[in-house]
């Protein structure tokens, strides 16, 4: 089923029935009727795979593993056979919702830049597409697939691999846990194969998280375990010793670098790894919006110049991810070629159809939102739902969340982890890794695993507090439900925060009662609480205000109306008064003279 906008053509189905063919591509003349971009989207100019109904196409389409191949273990077992099996999804009511689609509001309108466009029915009917079919067109050799334990590829892998393979620039997007990461990998090895693994950095990753950068080059290592240390994937990080970067890149092979950005720029800058880079063959962005928002945009410009000019030494670009804003496209440019492909697997008609993830929406005011979290983590886990991902706004309130946690009775039933920036990159990768194995636990969150981790069987995710945005909600959502599973996602808010379900226009939120026994929770959160430092305490008052400043207008507060909520707040955590603030970070916050504060030049030592 397509949308007016967005017909299928005969190629396209080709494709997604995986034709041993490279597909013809149809690009659509400039005065055709053009498919609608999605959140950001495509134009008329740009390849647009549409899965349609992709949700339901997408978890139909997980095909079985592959028959393993001699000798193959799944290495740790992530994408391990019989993960991304078919699914039956329940039905789920769309009536009464409140919001939208997790994969995006619907798109705005975009300018539009001059790339090639087209639509792939990959629906329930589609035939699906076999790895194999890759061989048969030789587009892909026996050695490369040997890695892959999977027997049909994903919606997003089908719709982009002969692109990719046939060298094109793409910019893909396609729904959080459906694959992506297999669909630049699997090409990029294969690229590597064609080059005689050449010495250097052939392949450069970025990623915008740690634990994202591992995850990817640690899908890598699986990939190519088969070639008896041929291929050489490392990872380079920010927060662990670059000393030790610099030994492991001068004395192992490195042919796949998978890197963050800032970690990347230092050693560019150092000057070790450019020379490295020199016979660069291709350059991916995952989670690409991200990687070209403010904030990590000016460091991928600067990583762009220490990179081989690629009007002298082409290279291959790929950017991929589940969102992508207004804007990006244009933004894109900046590191794609100007004839690059926009494909995407999210039709429009997915907008109002995202039918398996049944998604909530619970108020509750500021006071309870603890007692709100914990009630509904019990709840789930009575219901049998035992891996749950709680996300917190700050990570200095996911840290108190676990702290308040692990004191609760509930705790004893389910164990809990923290992971946030405040944490050591060691303890972070540690806590990625037990959770990951875990088969119930609930682990509290800042966005630093709101993007591409892939832990696998989550059976809901919990949003306490505004998301930074409605990407980030979606990003947040889609560690549940992957590779074809169920799940459910929860949102609570306070009364003022109910502005952001209008960013979720177009999705289908469910508003649920709070849960029944939160008053009786709450007396246990109070006894909680006292067992929680003040330095804690403190920490959250200040980081609460500081990420709730930059969303003032929405609240419809004054600075004093953010500092008087966040010292009720802090009297509700069991504050003795108002917490300090060192004068410098009130200046830091835009918030010097507001009223309310308590201002010191220096933070006592016990809150230090
Ligand atoms: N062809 C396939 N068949 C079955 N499972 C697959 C297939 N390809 C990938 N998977 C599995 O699907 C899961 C999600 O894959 P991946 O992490 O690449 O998703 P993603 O699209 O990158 O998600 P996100 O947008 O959150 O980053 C993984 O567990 C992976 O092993």
């Amino acid at each position: 089923m397509f949308t007016n906008t967005q017909q299928p053509t005969s190629q396209g189905q080709q494709q997604a029935a995986g034709s041993t063919r490279p597909p013809r591509r149809r690009t659509r003349g400039r005065g055709g009727k053009a498919p609608q971009p999605q959140a950001g989207g495509p134009s008329d100019s740009t390849t647009n795979v549409n899965a349609n109904d992709a949700t339901a196409s997408e978890a139909s389409s997980f095909g079985a593993a592959r028959p393993a191949p001699r000798g193959q273990g799944t290495g740790r077992g992530r994408g391990a056979p019989g993960r991304g099996g078919v699914q039956n999804r329940g039905n789920h009511q769309n009536g009464g919702g409140v919001g939208a689609s997790p994969h995006g509001p619907p798109p705005p309108q975009q300018p539009k830049p001059a790339t090639t466009s087209l639509l792939v029915d990959a629906g329930n009917d589609a035939p699906r597409v076999r790895f194999d079919s890759l061989l048969e067109s030789g587009l892909v050799s026996a050695q490369t697939l040997q890695g892959v334990v999977h027997e049909f590829m994903s919606p997003v892998q089908a719709a982009t691999m002969h692109d990719i393979l046939l060298g094109n620039d793409c910019l893909a997007q396609a729904k959080t846990g459906t694959g992506k990461t297999l669909a630049f990998l699997v090409p990029s090895i294969e690229l590597l194969r064609k080059n005689g693994f050449a010495r250097g950095v052939n392949i450069l990753i970025i990623s915008p998280t740690r634990e994202l950068a591992y995850q990817i080059g640690q899908q890598a290592q699986e990939l190519v375990r088969f070639d008896q240390g041929q291929i050489g994937v490392q990872m380079i990080v920010g927060g662990t010793n670059m000393n030790q970067d610099k030994r492991k890149l001068r004395g192992e092979p490195c042919h796949i670098l998978v890197a963050t950005p800032g970690r990347l720029l230092d050693h560019l800058q150092n000057g070790d790894l450019k020379p490295m880079c020199a016979g660069l063959k291709a350059l991916i962005l995952d989670e690409a919006d991200r990687l070209l928002e403010q904030g990590f945009r000016q460091d991928i410009e600067r990583i762009l110049t220490y990179l081989p000019n690629k009007n002298v030494q082409p290279r291959q670009t790929l950017l991929f991810s589940a969102t992508m804003p207004p804007g990006v496209q244009q933004i894109a440019t900046l590191a794609l070629n100007k004839n690059f492909k926009f494909i995407s697997t999210i039709s429009e008609s997915d907008a109002g159809t995202h039918t398996h993830v049944d998604q909530h929406v619970i108020e509750a005011p500021l006071p309870r939102s603890i007692a709100t979290t914990f009630s509904l983590i019990a709840k789930l886990n009575a219901e049998g739902k035992s891996k749950i991902i709680v996300f917190l706004p700050t990570a200095r309130a996911t840290q108190l969340y676990f702290e308040t946690y692990s004191q609760m009775e509930v705790a004893r039933r389910l164990p809990c982890y923290e992971l946030h920036s405040r944490k050591s990159q060691s303890v972070r990768t540690k806590t990625s890794e037990r959770f990951r194995d875990a088969a119930q636990a609930v682990l509290f969150s800042s966005d630093v695993s709101a993007r591409g981790m892939d832990f696998p069987d989550v059976a809901a995710v919990v949003q306490t507090g505004l998301p930074q945005n409605g990407e980030q909600y979606v990003h947040r959502l889609g560690r549940t439900a992957r590779a074809g599973k169920q799940g459910e996602g929860y949102l609570i808010l306070m009364p003022n925060e109910k502005f952001f379900l209008r960013k979720l226009k177009g999705m289908n939120l469910q508003q649920l009662p709070a849960p029944q026994d939160v008053e009786a929770t709450q007396q246990q959160v109070d006894r909680a609480l006292r067992q929680v430092s003040p330095q804690t305490k403190q920490q959250t008052y200040a980081a609460w205000m500081g990420y709730y400043k930059g969303f003032l207008r929405d609240l419809g507060w004054t600075p004093r109306d953010l500092v008087a909520t966040a010292n009720q707040m802090a009297a509700d955590f069991g504050c003795a008064g108002v917490p300090p603030m060192a004068a410098k970070t009130v200046g830091k916050m835009g918030l010097r003279g507001t009223p309310g504060l308590n201002v010191v030049q220096v933070l006592p030592s016990n809150y230090d």
